[in-house]
C-alpha cells in the first residue's frame, strides 16, 4: 500500500427525485447519498457496510459513473473523473470493474462462459483469436474453473461458479479497483467463504483494491483492511477493521456488532440491537439521522449534524457523543 490513495470520493451526493400526479410533478427527493468522503489505498479493501437502503449501490455505481452524481468529486488515480465524457471516461473504465450480486442477472444466457470472460478484451481490442482463448483459459484457471468449462453457457453452473465467472470478467482488463456489491449474499453460506478467499487470493497475486460493499458485517470482517459504516446516506463511522471491532464508537456500529454472532461466549455484548426500521431516505431526519434509534440522543443530536471526527488512531465517526473519552454507555 502506497499513501497515494486510488480512489478519492469526496462529499458525494446522490439525490432522485420522486415524481408523482398525472404531471409527474416532483414531489419530493431520495437522500440516497449525501455527502459521503472515504478514500481506498493501492492494494486496499475497504468494506462499506450498512443496512439495507442506506445507498451502498448508489455510492458504487456513481464511483464507476453507471450513475451521475448530484454533486461531489471522484479522483481514480489522482485524475478527478467526476466531469470526463464517455470517451475520455474509456481509459479509465478498464481501471475499474463492478462484480454484482447476482452472478445470473449479470451474465448474459445466450453467451458461452468463454464467450463472456473474453468479451470485454474484444471490446477494448486487446485479444482476438487463439491469443484471446488462452487468456481466456488462464483467466477461468486463476478463478478455479477448468478450461473446458469455457464451453458451457450460464444455467451450467452452480451460483458459486456464475460468480467466478463474473470475477474472471472483472479480471479480464487488469483492473486497479474491483468494485464488489454483495457479492456473496446471493450465495449459500457453505460458498461464500470459498468466494471471499478466492478474492482476497486474488488480490494478494495481482495487487488491486476493493471497494467491498455488504450489508453483512461478518462478510466485510474477513476481506477488508478498513471498513466504513453506512446509514442513511453518509458514513457515520470510519476505522481500520480491528480499531472498528475492538473500540466501536458510533451506537450504530456498536448495535450492528452486536448482531454478529460471536465465536466466544464469554466476551462482552456491546449494545442491544436497535429497534426500529430506518426512515425514509426521502425526508431522512434532521441533525443526526439516526438520532430516531439512539439510545442515547441528545437534543443536539435532533437538530445538529455530525460529521466525522477523529476518534483515534485512523478512526473517524461521525457522533455528538464523540468527545474522546470512550464509547457511549
Ligand atoms: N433510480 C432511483 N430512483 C429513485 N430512488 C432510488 C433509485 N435508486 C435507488 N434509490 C433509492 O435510494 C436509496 C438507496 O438505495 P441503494 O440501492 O443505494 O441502497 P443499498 O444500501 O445499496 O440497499 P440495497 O442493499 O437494498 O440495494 C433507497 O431508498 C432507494 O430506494
Amino acid at each position: 500500500m502506497t499513501d497515494t490513495p486510488l480512489l478519492e470520493v469526496t462529499d458525494l451526493v446522490k439525490h432522485y427525485a420522486v415524481r408523482g400526479g398525472v404531471l409527474r410533478r416532483r414531489i419530493g427527493t431520495v437522500h440516497a447519498v449525501d455527502g459521503v468522503s472515504f478514500s481506498v489505498g493501492k492494494g486496499e479493501t475497504l468494506g462499506l457496510v450498512g443496512e439495507s437502503g442506506c445507498g451502498k449501490s448508489t455510492v458504487a455505481r456513481a464511483v464507476l459513473r453507471l450513475v451521475e452524481p448530484s454533486s461531489g468529486a471522484i479522483k481514480l488515480n489522482g485524475t478527478d473523473i467526476t466531469g470526463l465524457s464517455k470517451a475520455e471516461m474509456r481509459p479509465h473504465r478498464r481501471s475499474m470493474q463492478i462484480v454484482f450480486q447476482d452472478p445470473f442477472a449479470s451474465l448474459n444466457p445466450r453467451m458461452t462462459a468463454g464467450d463472456i470472460v473474453g468479451e470485454p478484451l474484444s471490446v477494448h481490442g486487446l485479444a482476438t483469436g487463439r491469443e484471446k482463448q488462452a487468456r481466456v483459459a488462464e483467466l477461468f484457471a486463476q478463478v478455479g474453473l477448468r478450461p473446458d468449462q469455457m464451453k458451457n453457457y450460464p444455467h451450467q453452473f452452480s451460483g458459486g461458479q456464475r460468480q467466478r465467472i463474473c470475477i474472471a470478467r472483472a479480471l479480464s482488463l487488469g483492473p486497479s479497483l474491483i468494485v464488489c456489491d454483495e457479492p456473496v449474499s446471493a450465495l449459500d453460506v457453505s460458498i461464500q467463504a470459498q468466494v471471499i478467499n478466492l478474492l482476497i487470493d486474488l488480490q494478494r497475486k495481482h495487487g488491486f483494491s476493493y471497494l467491498f460493499i455488504a450489508h453483512d458485517l461478518a462478510v466485510v470482517a474477513h476481506i477488508s483492511h478498513r471498513v466504513a459504516v453506512m446509514y442513511l446516506g453518509r458514513i457515520v463511522e470510519i476505522a481500520d477493521k480491528a480499531e472498528l471491532f475492538a473500540n466501536p464508537r458510533h451506537p450504530y456500529t456498536q448495535a450492528l456488532l452486536a448482531s454478529v454472532p460471536i465465536a466466544d461466549p464469554k466476551a462482552k455484548k456491546l449494545a442491544p440491537m436497535i429497534d426500529g426500521d430506518v426512515p425514509s431516505p426521502i425526508n431522512p431526519p434532521p441533525g443526526c439521522a439516526f438520532h430516531t434509534r439512539c439510545r442515547y440522543a441528545m437534543d443536539r443530536c435532533k437538530v445538529e449534524r455530525p460529521v466525522l471526527a477523529e476518534a483515534g488512531a485512523k478512526h473517524e465517526v461521525a457522533c455528538w457523543l464523540n468527545d474522546g473519552t470512550g464509547r457511549p454507555g
